[in-house]
């Protein structure tokens, strides 16, 4: 379904992101995980449009992505979330999703779609659906939920969930590695999940890619990226550290 070939993204002098190739398959749930400074956000930034890759191909179902911009990216059914959330504040949570829902797809939509839109959206995530609910006061775990949503209601085929668990405590945790299993079940939409907590990434994923100063050190199933020993130097050993 994507297809990232030779991706490089150099940043001056820096090289963040060198030679990386994976491929992600329908319907499976792959991890891109790696110690702090590795490439992982650089890379998930190249095929999301916030980058153009310094040189290689980004394809996704076959049609070349690489350096377009994330609107036009959105529109061709990849949606993302951001590690910090930003919502607007000004709008109730309804019109936080249902915006999305309205200039994140090529299709005609209109603006009764999006609020239905928005509305299975926000029921998906487990926040309410009520039209005067609003932002005040919500905790990180459901402004995480409002990403997903506002992600969600653009219909994609392919989501990318930037470091979703960051600031949740355990029980959000495992929560949160749930919802994403029920999504791709129930909508069948393909994910990338970019991830610093490993223990229950590992639970959910069917494959890692395991990224160390910018390259690919590692790509299978998580039980093997637990032993082998290249990904626990750089990674599980540090953070058994
Ligand atoms: N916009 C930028 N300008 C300059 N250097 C950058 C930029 N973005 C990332 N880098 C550098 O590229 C390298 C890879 O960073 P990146 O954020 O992709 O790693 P990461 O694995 O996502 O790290 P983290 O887990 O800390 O988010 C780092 O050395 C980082 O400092």
């Amino acid at each position: 379904m994507l297809s990232v070939k030779n991706l490089t993204r150099k940043f001056g002098a820096l090289v963040a992101v060198n030679n990386v190739s994976f491929e992600v398959e329908q319907g499976e749930i792959l991890g891109l995980i790696g110690p702090n400074g590795s490439g992982k956000s650089t890379t998930f930034n190249c095929i999301a449009g916030l980058y153009a890759p310094t040189s290689g191909s980004i394809a996704f179902e076959n049609g070349e992505i690489g350096g377009l911009t994330s609107n036009a990216i959105c529109h061709k059914g990849i949606a993302r979330t951001f590690q910090i959330p930003r919502p607007f504040h000004n709008l109730t949570l309804l019109e936080n999703v249902a915006l999305s829902a309205y200039f994140g797809q090529n299709a005609t939509v209109t603006r009764e779609d999006c609020w239905k839109l928005a509305e299975d959206a926000l029921q998906t995530v487990g926040l309410p659906v009520d039209p005067d609910a609003t932002t005040d006061g919500l905790g990180a775990a459901s402004l995480k939920k409002l990403e997903l949503a506002r992600a969600l209601s653009t219909q994609p085929r392919l989501l990318l969930a930037d470091e979703s668990l960051n600031g949740l405590d355990h029980g959000e945790m495992e929560q949160a590695a749930d919802m994403l299993l029920r999504i791709r079940r129930d909508k069948g939409i393909t994910i990338v999940w970019v991830e610093h907590i490993m223990g229950v990434l590992m639970r959910v994923v069917d494959r890692v890619v395991v990224l160390d100063h910018g390259e690919v050190i590692f790509r299978g199933k998580p039980r093997e990226a637990q032993s082998d020993p290249r990904v626990i130097e750089v990674y599980l050993g540090a953070e058994a550290a």
